[in-house]
């Protein structure tokens, strides 16, 4: 049990209920990793809504329900932003990066980065950007349709190369985006809990020459490279447009420029630098897997996916295709946008950490603890979501057809740390969805006796989860030659 400096007043509470585990292990046998998510959520069958656990040498609270999270993350704000200090992230080189950053000085200053460039109002800007990617989404899909995870990625990372950098990837194959897409895969590894679980217990594994098993020196040195590369090559880039007049405007130039006309801070410099590789980092993976989740539900619930278009062709007609104006008149498009994002939130546990030590209905809650949000479980609680395995948008719509307070802000996180791309993502998500149900009717792919090929939907166990690859057929609702005339006509439009 956890064995910490409490304070004299709150020594006499207890810590929060929850399984017993082993000595060295704690409960980490108890635990399903491929959905640890749900394991978190039978233990709150026994012990509630905040648990107290120890995985590995870890120790963990884990908050299963909206109103605890309300209760500390948004009420005691300041006291639950802070973020565990994971053994892997130093060797890893992303210590200097927002997501795992301490709360404190460094982090406002990336904060007010983000704030002036994805503000509610600053996202705005990025919309006929963003239409116009959807347009190539769309292009990429009639070519083939098969690889649509890679079309998906393709449009979310080049929605923030575009933000953050102001540059213009190539529509496919595009090397900045490609070199990103790499790095991302190394450093993703540092965020795997079990990996930091074990470099806390023993880290001589780092030390280990990279022959030998069990050494994570290889993988560590590689997404150090990457990450540093990350950092130092696109500044160069925008660096050399601003000196050059070829820039466009992003929020890396903008930082960059009102630096300068401060005296150019290093300590600004740095954060301009691993404010961009976090956004490219946080934003990259989560649009992509999000829209994954989409075209998975939209093959196991034709249902929805039928209304959907008939409330498009109804409002936007066949003749053209739907834009951000058309928004407010689809309710039930964003009803079904609000129900993919709950069904499988793409960050399905968020890390948090305690500052200092706290008492929160009688149990003690000790400095410096890992606090994790099962946004999970929220999203499949039975008395806000009746039957929640099941995809009904219609519970995000009330009696007379309008939308329901409820906008699923669980999937971008939680008081302080609350996702700062959450406008931008939002649009791109939306204008996404609209966009492929407009052009496209998602189903089971075939056997070769023309059969359904069953999908058993199951999700990556990742800090951010994507759904296992999945097949399906993607066939578009006009004949493919004039999807393809009509969008490039909007794209003849947008130049
Ligand atoms: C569908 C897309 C997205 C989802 C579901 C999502 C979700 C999240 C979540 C759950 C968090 C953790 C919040 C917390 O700790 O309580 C987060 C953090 C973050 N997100 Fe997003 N995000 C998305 C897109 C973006 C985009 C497009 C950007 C940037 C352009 C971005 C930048 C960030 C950053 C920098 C953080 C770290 C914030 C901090 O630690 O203070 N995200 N996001």
């Amino acid at each position: 049990r956890y064995v910490g400096n409490r304070s004299k007043g709150a020594s006499k509470f207890p810590l929060p209920p929850g399984p017993r585990g082993l000595p060295l292990l704690g409960t980490a046998l108890s635990i399903d990793f491929t959905k640890p998510w749900a394991t978190y959520v039978e233990w709150g069958a026994s012990f509630g809504d905040l648990i107290y656990t120890r995985i590995l040498n870890m120790d963990v609270l884990i908050v299963n329900s909206a109103k605890v999270a309300r209760d500390l993350f948004e009420l005691r704000s300041t006291n639950y932003a802070d973020r565990p200090r994971l053994a892997t992230v130093k060797p890893y080189g992303i210590e200097s990066g927002t997501i795992f950053m301490p709360y404190g000085d460094t982090w406002r200053l990336h904060r007010r980065i983000y704030h002036q460039a994805l503000n509610s109002e600053a996202a705005l800007n990025y919309r006929p950007m963003q239409l116009k990617k959807a347009h190539h989404m769309l292009l990429n899909l009639l070519d083939d349709p098969k690889r649509f995870p890679a079309h998906l990625y393709t449009y979310s990372s080049s929605i923030i190369v575009s933000i953050v950098y102001g540059y213009a990837p190539a529509p496919t194959n595009d090397p900045l985006v490609e070199f990103a897409k790499k790095g991302m895969a190394a450093i993703v590894k540092a965020a795997r809990p079990g990996t930091a679980a074990l470099l806390k217990m023993f880290p001589f594994l780092l030390k280990l020459p990279t022959w030998m098993p069990g050494s994570f020196k290889a993988e560590a040195a590689e997404a150090k490279q990457y990450a540093d590369d990350f950092r130092a090559i696109p500044y160069q880039m925008v660096k050399e447009k601003i000196a050059s007049g070829t820039d466009a405007p992003s929020m890396m130039g903008n930082a960059i420029k009102h630096n300068e006309t401060k005296g150019n801070s290093p300590e600004v410099t740095d954060a301009i630098k691993n404010t961009s590789s976090a956004a490219y980092g946080a934003g990259s993976d989560t649009t992509a897997f999000s829209l994954q989740v989409f075209i998975l539900v939209m093959v196991l619930f034709p249902e929805a996916q039928r209304k959907a278009q008939e409330e498009i062709d109804c409002v936007v007609g066949r003749n053209r295709l739907p834009n951000f104006d058309d928004r407010s008149s689809l309710p039930y498009v964003e009803a079904l946008m609000r129900e993919s994002m709950r069904w499988h939130p793409v960050a399905p546990l968020v890390a948090h950490a305690t500052t200092n030590e706290d008492v929160y209905e009688g149990m003690y809650i000790p400095k410096g603890v890992t606090i994790l949000v099962n946004s999970w479980a929220i999203a499949h609680d039975a008395k806000t979501y009746p039957e929640p395995f099941q995809f009904i948008p219609e519970r995000f719509l009330k009696e007379d057809g309008t939308l329901t307070e409820d906008n699923v802000s669980y999937a971008f996180g939680f008081g302080r740390r609350v996702c700062p791309g959450k406008y931008a993502a939002d649009a791109s998500l939306w204008i996404a969805i609209v966009s492929l149900l407009a052009s496209f009717s998602f189903s089971k792919e075939k056997d070769e006796q023309g059969n359904d090929i069953d999908i058993q939907p199951k999700f990556t166990p990742e800090a951010t989860s994507r759904p296992e690859p999945f097949s399906c057929r993607i066939v578009a609702r006009r004949s493919a030659s004039d999807t393809k005339e009509m969008v490039m006509q909007h794209l003849d439009q947008h130049s």
